[in-house]
């Protein structure tokens, strides 16, 4: 029993690379030397900052390896800098020097930063330079990225929310495990059903992504100026009524106890779901990869869900993206560009998507024979790029670009904590929308705004 529980939590915390700092890894020293150009006949070398842990760094190091391996004028180095937020707190220390990497991986919610930053060279550039075609590349994940037609970053690790259930959970609640609820209503109505014992109904991880995905699939807007698309930010809008009426299927749940609470670390929630203590939760579509095969019960996957009061729009893209530094070398520049495009090809993204569970961002590679054997076994795959496909685009699925993201998604973490003891929906997303604005006022001033 301890084996298994030990090889389910390894599995669970290896799902995504936020958690874990791997020390070996971690290290921006000696970077200086490394940025002057390769003598002759020697590699460039070309450092690449990430925040994957476990099995996705395993991933990377393997791509790495091969893409290496693949020519003789690049050695790219892949450098593991803790979680997202850890990793870009180190980028700020070196952007813009040649201490910076030659290309950072940068959670979604860090765009409009770095766009704004001043460390970066758009990844348009390169493709305006090398006539690249990314026509190949799939719609809906560029758009998170680009801003009036420019391509700033080229995705990488791209995931969406999924609702993940307990099919065994259903059979024995009376519900119709190949029909898993897609509104609040919905959902509300089967938690009851499958809250028992120890069990409660639903549950989301404590993280502003999840309430930020509720709203957009509902049409809703984080923030004005068409989510920042179309022009300054100057005031939250997620306090309005889709943003309300997630947090109103929150309370109910809480309130008539078929809601679960397993805090704000990815690892608890998952142990929470496959021991059995929760029956559906929304996760990120690059988790499911180690869950279902972990679960002692079957897993089933579904979109998540959206108030019936509202159409279903889609999903925003989560994950993160690769930014190229501009305080590096042409050389490096150059390499960075290379690697980035081997990255898209299509066998390249086939193994990404089948070892990781994040997308393929060149769809070719849902055509590879290893995705179709893999979505053969876990159809949970198709669910998410079928999620992601019926994606209707618009400024709310396209997502909010906003330089205080991180910052504003811990207002929405008190605004959930402060709900679940009790607050009122609308009192504590005002709060947190006032906290956010406060920020957005601060942020505009500093940069002159
Ligand atoms: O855990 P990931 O990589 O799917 O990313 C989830 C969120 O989008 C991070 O902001």
């Amino acid at each position: 029993m301890f084996g298994l529980m030990f090889a389910l939590l390894f599995i669970i915390s290896a799902c995504n690379g936020e958690e874990a700092a791997d020390e070996q890894n971690e290290s921006s020293e000696g970077k200086t030397e490394e940025n002057t150009a390769a003598p002759a006949g020697e590699k460039t070398k070309i450092e690449f900052w990430h925040a994957m842990s476990g099995p996705n760094q395993q991933a990377i190091d393997n791509i790495v390896a091969d893409y290496n391996a693949s020519q003789d004028k690049y050695e790219v180095e892949a450098l593991f800098q803790g979680s997202y937020e850890e990793s870009l707190t180190k980028l700020r220390s070196v952007g813009g020097t040649a201490d910076a990497p030659a290309i950072m991986q940068v959670f979604e919610v860090g765009t409009k930063y770095m766009i704004d930053s001043g460390y970066i060279e758009p990844v348009q550039t390169f493709i305006d330079k090398d006539n690249y075609d990314i026509g190949q590349l799939e719609e809906n994940i560029l758009n998170y990225y680009s801003v009036d037609d420019q391509l700033y970053s080229m995705p990488f690790n791209s995931s969406t929310p999924v609702m993940l259930y307990n099919k065994d959970a259903f059979k024995a609640a009376g519900l119709d495990p190949e029909n898993p609820p897609e509104t609040f209503a919905e959902v509300k109505a089967a938690a009851e059903k499958l809250t028992n014992g120890d069990m409660k109904g639903f549950s989301i991880l404590l993280y502003g992504w999840f309430f930020e995905e509720m709203l957009a699939t509902q049409g809703g807007l984080y923030v004005d100026a068409d989510n920042g698309r179309t022009g300054q930010v100057t005031e939250a809008l997620f306090n309005g009524e889709e943003g309300r009426r997630v947090f109103e299927f929150l309370k109910e749940m809480n309130d008539a106890g078929t809601l679960g609470n397993f805090g704000s670390v990815w690892d608890d929630i998952r142990t929470a779901f496959v021991s059995g203590q929760v029956a559906m939760y929304l996760d990120s579509s690059a988790g499911i990869s180690g869950l279902v095969e972990s679960a002692p019960f079957e897993v089933g996957a579904a979109y998540i869900p959206y108030s019936e009061k509202a159409e279903r729009n889609g999903v925003i893209i989560g994950g993160a993206s690769l930014w190229m530094m501009n305080g590096i070398s042409e050389e490096e520049q150059a390499g960075a560009w290379d690697f980035m495009k081997y990255l898209q090809t299509a066998p390249v993204q086939a193994k990404w998507h089948v070892t990781t569970g994040y997308f393929a961002i060149n769809p070719a590679a849902y055509d590879e024979a290893i995705v179709k054997e893999r979505w053969e076994q876990y159809p949970h795959f198709q669910v998410t790029v079928d999620q992601l496909q019926d994606t209707k685009p618009s400024t709310a699925t396209q997502g909010a670009l906003i330089s205080v993201f991180p910052e504003s998604r811990e207002h929405i973490v008190t605004a959930i904590e402060e709900l679940y003891q009790g607050g009122d929906p609308q009192a504590v997303l005002d709060k947190a929308a006032e906290s956010t604005n406060r920020a957005i006022e601060i942020a505009n001033k500093t940069s002159g705004k």
